[in-house]
């Protein structure tokens, strides 16, 4: 049986009419790794997560998977629905899996803790502030336990003592043994990954310092 891994070999993508974003990209992801996407705005890391997931072809390279069956992600914005209350936002893709109700509340629940919302548990979305929905988002994609996590931009919205739990909680991911993926800006999250991607100006094709 392979062993579960992603494997980039000349990952290159340019939108119709765009510079190319990025080049010759090789790297592989393993469990147990927490990987960043990093570098400046604009030079393609949301893009990179939508092709790991799926979404999106590239104009060139291959990808490679191997043992992965789900697949998370967590937007760079949250998304929910204002009225319905934050763990009917995490119980509900296990509903739909056919989870029973009360394993569903359980699980979601125990999850949810993880990310310090106990307290936020019965109220609606529209009430939760910018960090609370963030990681619920996270709190949401995890429920569903994927072998492969992509996560966008996870502490931009964070104070620096909930962006240090939320990270330690996504290094407890990997070690568990979930290959995590991160895009960020933010030095701290940087340092919590294992593995860094560097998206710099130098992979950012037709883009040279000026
Ligand atoms: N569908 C699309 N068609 C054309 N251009 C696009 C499309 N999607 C993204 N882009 C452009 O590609 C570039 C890279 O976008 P992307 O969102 O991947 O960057 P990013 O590194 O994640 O940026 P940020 O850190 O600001 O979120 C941007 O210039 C964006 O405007």
């Amino acid at each position: 049986m392979t062993a579960t891994h992603v494997r980039a070999t000349g990952l290159t993508h340019r939108f119709p009419g765009t510079a190319t974003l990025f080049a010759d990209l090789d790297f592989e992801l393993l469990p147990g790794r927490i990987t960043g996407v990093c570098g400046p705005s604009g030079c393609g890391k949301s893009t990179l997560l939508a092709i790991l997931a799926g979404w999106l072809e590239p104009v060139g390279g291959a990808l490679e998977m191997s043992g992965i069956h789900r697949t998370g992600w967590v937007f760079q914005n949250p998304y929910g629905v204002p009225a319905r209350t934050a763990l009917d936002h995490v119980t509900l893709p296990l509903l739909a899996r056919g989870w029973e109700r009360s394993a569903a509340d359980a699980h979601a629940t125990a999850v949810m803790a993880d990310f310090h919302l106990d307290q936020a548990a019965e109220r609606p979305f529209r009430e939760l502030s910018g960090g609370e929905s963030q990681r619920l988002m996270l709190a949401r994609a995890l429920c569903s336990a994927p072998d492969l996590l992509l996560v966008d931009e996870p502490t931009a919205q964070l104070d620096l003592s909930t962006a240090a739990t939320v990270n330690a909680t996504l290094g407890n991911i990997a070690r568990d043994g979930t290959i995590v993926v991160i895009a960020t800006h933010d030095p701290h999250t940087r340092e919590a990954c294992t593995e860094v991607i560097d998206m710099d100006r130098t992979a950012c094709g037709g883009t040279a310092p000026r």
